[in-house]
């Protein structure tokens, strides 16, 4: 397999299959720059000759798939599928792209393939079993697959669940700089912030009922909870507030889309 492009989500991609068995052997890391990487793997600047993967994972920026398309579609044919994670860089762009290659398939992880547990949002060109079942194998070592019927809903997926994490992490971090504010010790408020959201999460994750349930069961009726919801959901504040992170967020995906097809 190849990688093309290996930064924060390419590497958290191939470090998460490498922990799962992947043979580093198998992997080839095509990027401009020498760096550190997963396996201590080594890059290389140029494209291999004469070889033909079974598989291209394209991890470079959106906007670098005109000059990796100039080198790359020339040596992809029909058994070499392409699975691209790139934000807003729809399928018949990538088609257009790769007229040659096998398969095209967009993938929207987060980093949390890490820790296996990024949603691993697929959508490929073609409703095809067994291209979905390949790619349900290899991916679901990383995190849920998760199909979307139609391209238009990676706008959003990808505002949730790709950005999400960063979101979450803001959260946290606001959450701890407050308590701080408030008279706990920073680094004490931190590491609680922290302890309390992961907590939380996998309750959540584990639990049969709701999150807006489990707010309720938190809250007991006139006690310190309540008081704080009362907070964050007057006039509808927090949902106005994630309404439009993910509205901007979604916005940016769906002109990055109309970028890549200017
Ligand atoms: N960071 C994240 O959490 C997520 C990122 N993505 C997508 O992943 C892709 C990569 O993002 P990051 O890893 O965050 O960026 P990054 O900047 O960490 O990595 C980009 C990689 O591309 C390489 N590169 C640069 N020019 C190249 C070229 N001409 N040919 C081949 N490789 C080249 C760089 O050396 C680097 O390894 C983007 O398309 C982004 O939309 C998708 C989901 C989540
Ligand atoms: O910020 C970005 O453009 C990429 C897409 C989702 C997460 N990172």
């Amino acid at each position: 397999m190849w990688f093309v492009g290996c930064g924060n989500m390419g590497g958290a991609i191939l470090q998460a299959w490498l922990d799962n068995g992947l043979d580093a052997a198998k992997v080839t890391i095509i990027k401009p720059h020498a760096s550190q990487l997963p396996g201590g793997l080594q890059s290389q600047p140029d494209y291999p000759e004469g070889a033909t993967p079974d598989l291209v994972m394209l991890a470079m920026k959106p906007y670098q798939l005109d000059d990796v398309a100039a080198k790359l579609a020339p040596l992809v044919g029909d058994n070499s599928h392409i699975v691209s994670v790139l934000a807003g860089t729809e399928i018949d762009i990538l088609r257009a792209a790769f007229p040659k290659a096998g398969k095209i398939v967009r993938l929207m992880p987060n980093m949390a393939v890490t820790v296996a547990k990024s949603p691993m949002i697929l959508i490929s060109e073609a409703d095809d079993v067994n291209l979905k079942d390949q790619m349900n194998h290899l991916f679901s070592p990383l995190g849920q697959p998760e199909w979307l019927e139609n391209e238009g809903q990676m706008h959003i997926a990808t505002a949730l669940s790709g950005s999400g994490p960063a979101f979450l992490f803001r959260f946290i971090d606001a959450l701890a700089v407050s308590a701080a504010e408030l008279g706990m010790d920073k680094d004490q408020a931190a590491r609680l912030a922290l302890a309390m959201v992961d907590g939380a999460a996998t309750l959540a994750s584990r639990s049969a009922v709701s999150p807006g349930e489990l707010a309720n069961q938190v809250a007991s009726p006139n006690g310190v909870t309540r008081k704080g919801l009362d907070v964050l959901d007057a006039d509808g504040r927090v949902n106005a507030l994630l309404h439009d992170v993910l509205k901007a967020a979604m916005e940016r995906n769906r002109e990055m889309a109309e970028e890549a097809k200017a």
